[in-house]
């Protein structure tokens, strides 16, 4: 459950503005019509097998800005950066859609859409089922649900939406209770942020703390705070089969050498899918 309504944290605030911009987006088109566009638009593809491999899977971000670092990279084009990352070797492209912190938009997943083959996932704080159908009907193959942003209800609903919409869910955690509540949906794909959002603390060694409670066979997300090759190979080490990588992306001058320079990173832990 989120945090009492007596001590607003950051997360908080942003799921705050999200409900606000969702509104505004509800009153231009109805759930109906929403939904209507996602069952024409083309299936959504797969991903597991793309992040699972012998090397390590990188979800490559497109984020402009964040709550945490304040403005990282203008990006006027993201279809290009998007292209760039695959270019590099990317398996998937993370594209943030949240306006006020983030200054992502649902133009960016459009773009990064057109652009790209490989799966592509909408990052957002994701707590209403109108989202969903969004994503799907702009061409997302994958979604994001951070379990602390949501009840148990929520989660359960929301991660079944997302696969009768035909995507998987990245199931996002970042302490024990948090997995307690996660495995419950028996997610394929489970994150750990070292990003505390409540506190914009990161942690470094929460995805070691937390990797022994993860099911074999799950693809295991280590998300955040990766800065470079050294952090990539630790968390192979420890049995990521894949890293969510932004703000090093795309402060670097070179974002396809950088994406393939993690790409490269053996992920033996995993390589078969089980620990
Ligand atoms: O990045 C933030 O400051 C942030 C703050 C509050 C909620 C979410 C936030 N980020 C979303 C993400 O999960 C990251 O963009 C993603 O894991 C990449 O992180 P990084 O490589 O550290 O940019």
């Amino acid at each position: 459950m989120p945090e009492s309504a007596t001590s607003a944290t950051v997360l908080d605030a942003l799921i705050e503005g999200v409900r606000a911009d969702l509104a505004e987006r509800m009153a231009r088109a109805s759930l109906a019509e929403v939904a209507a566009a996602a069952r024409d638009a083309a299936p959504a593809r797969p991903v597991l097998e793309r992040l699972r491999g012998p090397r390590l899977g990188v979800i490559a971000e497109v984020k402009r800005s964040s709550p945490s670092k304040g403005a990282l990279a203008p990006i006027a084009d993201p279809a290009a950066l998007a292209a760039t990352y695959a270019d590099g070797g990317a398996a998937a492209i993370s594209v943030l859609t949240e306006q006020r912190r983030f200054g992502g938009s649902l133009a960016d997943l459009d773009a990064v859409r057109a652009a790209v083959d490989i799966p592509v996932l909408r990052k957002d704080f994701m707590i209403d089922e109108y989202q969903f159908h969004e994503a799907r009907a702009h061409g997302a193959d994958l979604v994001l649900l951070i379990v602390a942003a949501l009840t148990d209800g929520e989660l359960r609903r929301f991660h079944d939406l997302a696969g009768e919409l035909g995507m998987t869910a990245l199931v996002e955690v970042h302490d024990e209770a948090e997995i307690e509540r996660a495995l419950a949906v028996d997610p394929q794909v489970l994150g750990v942020n070292a990003r505390n959002l409540k506190t914009l603390d990161v942690d470094p060694d929460a995805f070691a703390r937390l990797v022994p409670a993860l099911p074999d066979g799950v693809v295991a997300v280590a998300e955040s705070g990766i800065g470079g090759l050294s952090d990539a190979q630790r968390y192979a080490a420890e049995g990521a089969t894949a890293v969510l990588v932004g703000e090093a992306l795309v402060t670097t001058g070179d974002p396809a050498s950088a994406v393939a320079e993690l790409a490269g990173v053996p992920a033996p832990g995993r390589a078969g899918g089980t620990r």
